[in-house]
């Protein structure tokens, strides 16, 4: 009896170290330009050759400008930016890497284009030099993030030493309420468990509520395992998988996509395996969930206030929350949806898909942004962009009166020019409410994209529920 995990585990394993650790055998390498630059530095300087090239992927997208992309590469006016993204070029071009351009209709954030591209296939071990690779995992993937020295690492041997993670099941139960989602039971998640719950394991999210999510809610569940400490996250493929890979560009075809789907229907926990640790979480009563802090963990449901520091269990709690209260410029016990927003982002790889858009546009559609709130709708790539285009999700959003990008990580870290004033509050589809995330003194509450919407028509932090 095995668990998901131990089975994409021990597939990979080239050889024991021992100790719990492991050579693993990575069979697909995302790349963007900020990790990268010092792994190809390191193979060059060796006189090393990518092992591999097929089995990677390029793609820029922290440092992409989402407005103008006529000049590729050489328009984009901050120096640091145009050079990560000219260093990549020159770099897969150098390495004979597949690079998916900056005009390319497929160029996107990472975590969205490897999915969508096929790269991204069940009982895969795929790695990316970024915390948020545990997206691909929704796809019974082993994936995770790795950093710039391994990175030149699995370039120069397509292999990685590991330690094994521990197993953690969330058995995610119930039928979620109308204006919930994944977004809301990963926040709550991470909220119950803390920032830090699942530090050293393997997140794999199972039942009833799963399993009835689409892959772009999946993906949203397990790009933000990385926000509860966890390694990774991971769902068992189903039907709803196949069906979303079938056809796509790098997906296999004919008999031997039969073959695949054959085999990928083993990948799942046995029954009766059993888990290092287990949480039972369930979201019949869910509320929409948003962040009044500084932490994904400080986390309550919009209809509920501002913690007050006096009432923390201990010294130190109160004090971080103090300083969360104080650096968000809000009350204590103030109620969160009296908070008055400047800045609405849709986007990321958290919520910048095609389903994500969706559900913003079903809020704003017919309705307008309230005055003075600037909304910017970022699509996570050109082929999400296209899709959205082509169903008048773009007409909605623009009649609303939100500004439509280019696909990119944009305002989710700010390493563009899309960013928050000092000062200014934000309702944000990202995954991180860190202090600066999205610019220097802004203040970030991490929301769903139908409370993102919402919050553009309320002008202040609303409850989705209002506007279905
Ligand atoms: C820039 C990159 C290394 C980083 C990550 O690893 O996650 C970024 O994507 C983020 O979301 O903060
Ligand atoms: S969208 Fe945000 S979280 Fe995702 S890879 Fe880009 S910067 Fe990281």
């Amino acid at each position: 009896m095995k668990t998901l995990y131990a089975k994409l585990w021990d597939s990979h394993v080239v050889e024991d170290l021992g100790d719990g650790n492991a050579l693993l055998y990575i069979d697909r390498h995302l790349v963007h330009e900020v990790t990268s630059p010092q792994a190809f530095e390191g193979l060059d300087r060796a006189g090393r050759p990518v092992r591999r090239p097929q089995a990677a992927l390029a793609v820029a997208d922290h440092n992409v400008p989402t407005r103008d992309r006529a000049l590729g590469a050489a328009g984009i006016g901050d120096a640091t930016s145009r050079l990560q993204v000219e260093t990549l070029e020159a770099n897969v071009a150098r390495f004979g890497v597949p690079y998916i351009p900056l005009r390319d209709p497929r160029q996107g954030i990472v975590h969205i284009v490897g999915p969508e591209q096929g790269f991204t296939l069940p009982g895969t071990t795929v790695v990316c030099g970024d915390s948020h690779t545990s997206t691909h995992g929704a796809f019974g993937a082993l994936a995770f993030g790795i950093g710039t020295s391994e990175v030149e690492h699995v370039l120069a041997t397509q292999t990685l030493a590991q330690r094994r993670a521990r197993t953690f099941r969330v058995d995610v139960r119930g039928v979620l309420p109308p204006g919930v989602g994944a977004k809301d039971v990963a926040l709550r998640l991470i909220g119950d468990i803390g920032m830090a719950g699942g530090t050293g394991h393997a997140l794999e999210f199972t039942g009833e509520a799963v399993r009835a999510m689409g892959m772009e809610a999946r993906m949203t569940l397990c790009n933000m395992a990385i926000e509860a400490g966890a390694r990774t996250g991971l769902v068992a493929p189903d039907e709803t998988t196949f069906a979303w890979l079938e056809g796509r560009p790098m997906a296999p075809r004919g008999p031997r996509w039969d073959d695949a789907v054959t085999r990928w229907r083993a990948l799942r926990s046995d029954a009766g395996a059993a888990f290092d640790r287990e949480h039972l979480l369930d979201v019949s009563d869910l509320a929409p969930q948003v962040t009044w802090g500084t932490n994904p963990e400080d986390v309550a449901a919009i209809t509920g206030q501002a913690p007050d520091p006096a009432a923390q269990p201990d010294a130190a709690r109160a004090e971080a929350v103090a300083r969360a209260l104080a650096y968000m410029g809000i009350r204590p016990g103030q109620p969160l949806a009296d908070l008055a927003v400047d800045v609405v982002f849709i986007g990321s790889c958290t919520n910048g898909r095609l389903a994500d858009l969706r559900e913003a546009a079903a809020v704003l559609r017919g309705r307008k942004a309230a005055p003075g709130v600037r909304v910017l709708v970022v699509p996570g790539s050109g082929l999400v962009k296209a899709q959205a285009e082509a169903e008048g999700l773009d007409r909605v959003f623009l009649e609303a009166g939100c500004e439509w990008r280019e696909p990119g990580c944009s305002m989710c870290l700010a390493m563009n020019e899309d960013r928050l004033r000092p000062g200014q509050r934000c309702a944000s589809t990202s995954n991180r409410n860190f202090e600066g995330r999205q610019g220097r003194g802004g203040r970030t509450h991490l929301v769903s994209p139908g409370m993102a919407a919402a919050a553009a028509v309320a002008g202040r932090l609303a409850d989705v529920r209002d506007y279905l």
